[in-house]
């Protein structure tokens, strides 16, 4: 092996998410088999013991790809030459926590994250905000990292496009894997619009089930927009490998490519030249992947409907946005 190592920095390693996450990313399933990681994971003070325990385990698993771990609770070493950032760690919401209260605590981890790029992560640093409110602490980090292009600052949606395929697969009768270009739109959370209109059904079009209005939009949609509540009330904890999951995929296509022929959902920055969102926001698009870059699918027909849905997911993402220029952080 002679590739030169790519440096993954993982935030909230020690949370469930980074333990589904980081075993994964090792073994070469996020940036492929020939090339190398040096992973670095971000704790706060509290969490650093039990992220020494993991990088214990990651050692003890002999991964070939693993070139070195190294455990900080320092935001600036963390993002030191980071090629990749999976921004996971966040302030979870806790009984009696306003809104704003939320956005604010979450300013206070994504700014500084966003700044310690802007100051010493590598020229090609790409990042995937899982922590929520996903969509505006990538905001929130782009906003503090203006010597770094907002494009390579995403949050992810990549779980809600999964669900969206695995509820259409069984609703089709079809294997999972017949199932392709269902696009996720707007914020993640409640008010996202999966959208199956140009979905490809094992050969059948998308737009054939979604006429079925009662199962569409009173069934489909309301399962994927909530199933992270419904796996919480099932679980007692939010979705941890369904999420690490779709981070894998998230930066594997981003960096390695979408296959011919399919899109998938991720939430970018809007320049507002894309189906009507304004600019400057971190909305959901159908995009394709080459050469590093999300590009958005174009010429999808939007109807009457998925118009109104995307509206009332992007309408949640401005006052997200204005809720934290209201409180400085943006
Ligand atoms: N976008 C999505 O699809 C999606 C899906 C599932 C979960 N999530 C979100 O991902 C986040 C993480 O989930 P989890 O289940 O791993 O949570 P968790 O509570 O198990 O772990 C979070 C970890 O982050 C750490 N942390 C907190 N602040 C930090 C900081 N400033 N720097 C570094 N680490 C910090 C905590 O110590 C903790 O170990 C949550 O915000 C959750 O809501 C998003
Ligand atoms: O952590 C959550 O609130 C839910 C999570 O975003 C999910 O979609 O599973």
């Amino acid at each position: 092996m002679t590739a030169t190592p790519v440096t993954v920095t993982v935030t909230g390693a020690a949370g469930q998410i980074g333990y589904a996450l980081l075993f994964r990313i090792a073994s070469g399933q996020m940036l492929g088999p020939d090339t190398p990681v040096r992973l670095r994971l971000l704790e706060i003070p509290a969490g650093v013991r039990a992220a020494e325990g993991t990088a214990m385990e990651l050692d003890d698993c002999a991964f070939p790809l693993l070139a070195s771990i190294d455990v900080t609770d320092d935001v600036t070493a963390a993002f030191d030459g980071t090629n990749v950032g999976l921004l996971v760690g966040a302030r979870p919401r806790t009984k009696g926590m306003e809104r704003g209260d939320l956005l604010a605590a979450n300013g206070g981890i994504f700014g500084p994250q966003g700044a310690a790029i802007n100051a010493g992560a590598a020229d090609d640093v790409r990042v995937l905000v899982v922590g929520n409110p996903a969509n505006t602490n990538a905001l929130i980090a782009a906003k503090h990292a203006p010597d770094v292009p907002a494009s390579r600052f995403t949050a992810m949606t990549r779980l809600d496009h999964n669900r969206a395929l695995s509820q259409l697969a069984t609703r089709g009768g079809v294997p999972v894997g017949q199932v392709r270009n269902v696009t996720i739109w707007g914020n993640h959370s409640a008010t996202q619009f999966p959208d199956i209109a140009h979905a490809d059904v094992a050969g059948r079009p998308g737009a054939e089930l979604a006429a079925d209005a009662a199962w569409y939009l009173d069934e489909f949609v309301p399962t994927v927009a909530k199933r992270g509540a419904a796996i919480i009330e099932a679980r007692g904890a939010s979705s941890a490998a369904s999420a690490a999951n779709a981070a894998i995929e998230h930066v594997h296509d981003w960096v390695l490519g979408t296959p011919e022929g399919e899109w998938t959902s991720a939430a970018i920055m809007s320049d507002g030249s894309h189906y009507g969102v304004p600019e400057g926001i971190v909305s959901s698009f159908p995009v394709t992947s080459s050469g590093g870059e999300w590009e958005v699918v174009e010429g999808l027909e939007v109807s009457d409907l998925a118009r109104e849905r995307i509206d009332a997911s992007v309408a949640e993402l401005l006052e997200e946005r204005d809720a934290v220029a209201g409180l400085g952080l943006v």
